[in-house]
């Protein structure tokens, strides 16, 4: 709902009617895999994604983050921090079962509703930041770097290292990586399909701060998120936009397209054998 009214005008304020109370945030529709928790004093809503084992982006898991954004935004909110409720994982990425031998028009609605999550953490009117509470390869890093701060504890990874099994990825998912790091470094980091330890994160900019656990992550977050106190919100919003603007645009201007492509590139030999492989090796892990 949200999200198509700012497809309409990226430059508008969200003209959407938020009949809902302050506070009263229950999960109505959704399936269940996120929670949302408002801190009374503050006004920041944590968001939480509760899918276990590894959070993993399935299509229930997508369509309540998304259902979650827009509600939390619709409450007026003070700011957005996205966790997880796993101790070791923030989010494994897009569910690899949804793109080994696809029903292809199931493809189609999984890969447009992870560009729709992409849209809802981007254009989320409110501050937004991740606290990086466990590991966040691929889609799990690309949404931590759509939001507008990091903070992560030790010992984790993060990272797009697609390129280990043959995927690629949509220019608008290198965009997000590319609106955080210099693109030298994320030409290197894509084409070797490197994991940043939380250390390394930190010195190249993929991160903004480590924290020493769950609580500190939260409360750094939640400093972040007071530093816009003296900006008008109307106005931080549409400078928001239009600092994401092109990354948005590249996007939009041919959705379609950008399906088609990920469509036709899952469905090659090249992509099922390195899934294959892939999730083999997941399973030998044990
Ligand atoms: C113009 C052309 C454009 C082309 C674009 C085309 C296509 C798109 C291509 C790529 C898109 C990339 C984005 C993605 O997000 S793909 C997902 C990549 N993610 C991963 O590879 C993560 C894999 N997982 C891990 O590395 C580990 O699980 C992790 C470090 C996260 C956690 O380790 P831990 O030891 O705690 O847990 P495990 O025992 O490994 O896992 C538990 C359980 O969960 C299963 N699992 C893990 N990750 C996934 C996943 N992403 N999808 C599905 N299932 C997953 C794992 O197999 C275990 O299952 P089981 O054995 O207990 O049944």
């Amino acid at each position: 709902m949200l999200r198509n009214s700012l497809i309409g005008s990226l430059r508008q304020i969200k003209p959407i009617l938020c009949s809902q109370s302050l506070r009263s945030l229950s999960n109505g529709a959704n399936s269940g895999l996120t929670t949302i928790e408002v801190d009374d004093k503050s006004g920041i809503a944590t968001l939480s994604m509760n899918l276990p084992p590894v959070n993993t982006l399935t299509l229930n898991l997508m369509h309540d983050l998304i259902d979650s954004i827009n509600q939390i935004e619709c409450n007026k909110s003070r700011g957005l921090i996205l966790t997880s409720s796993n101790d070791k994982v923030f989010s494994a990425g897009l569910d690899l079962k949804e793109l080994y031998k696809p029903d292809q028009e199931r493809l189609k609605e999984f890969w447009t509703i992870f560009q729709d999550l992409w849209l809802a953490l981007h254009l989320c009117g409110i501050p937004t930041a991740a606290a990086i509470n466990g590991h966040a390869p691929a889609a799990g890093c690309i949404m931590a770097t759509a939001c507008e701060y990091r903070v992560m504890l030790p010992d984790f990874v993060i990272g797009v290292h697609a390129t280990r099994f043959s995927f690629l990825v949509s220019k608008w998912m290198m965009l997000s990586y590319q609106s955080v790091l210099p693109r030298r470094i994320v030409e290197r980091a894509l084409n070797q399909g490197k994991l940043f330890s939380t250390q390394e994160a930190l010195e190249v900019g993929l991160i903004d701060e480590v924290a020493g656990s769950k609580k500190e992550a939260l409360a750094q977050c939640a400093a972040f998120i007071g530093t816009f106190d003296k900006a008008n919100p109307i106005a931080r919003t549409l400078t928001k936009r239009m600092c994401r603007d092109s990354d948005v645009t590249e996007l939009l201007r041919d959705r379609a397209g950008d399906l088609r492509a990920c469509v036709d590139y899952i469905n090659t030999p090249l992509f099922q054998e390195g899934l294959s492989a892939h999730l083999e090796g997941l399973k030998e892990k044990k």
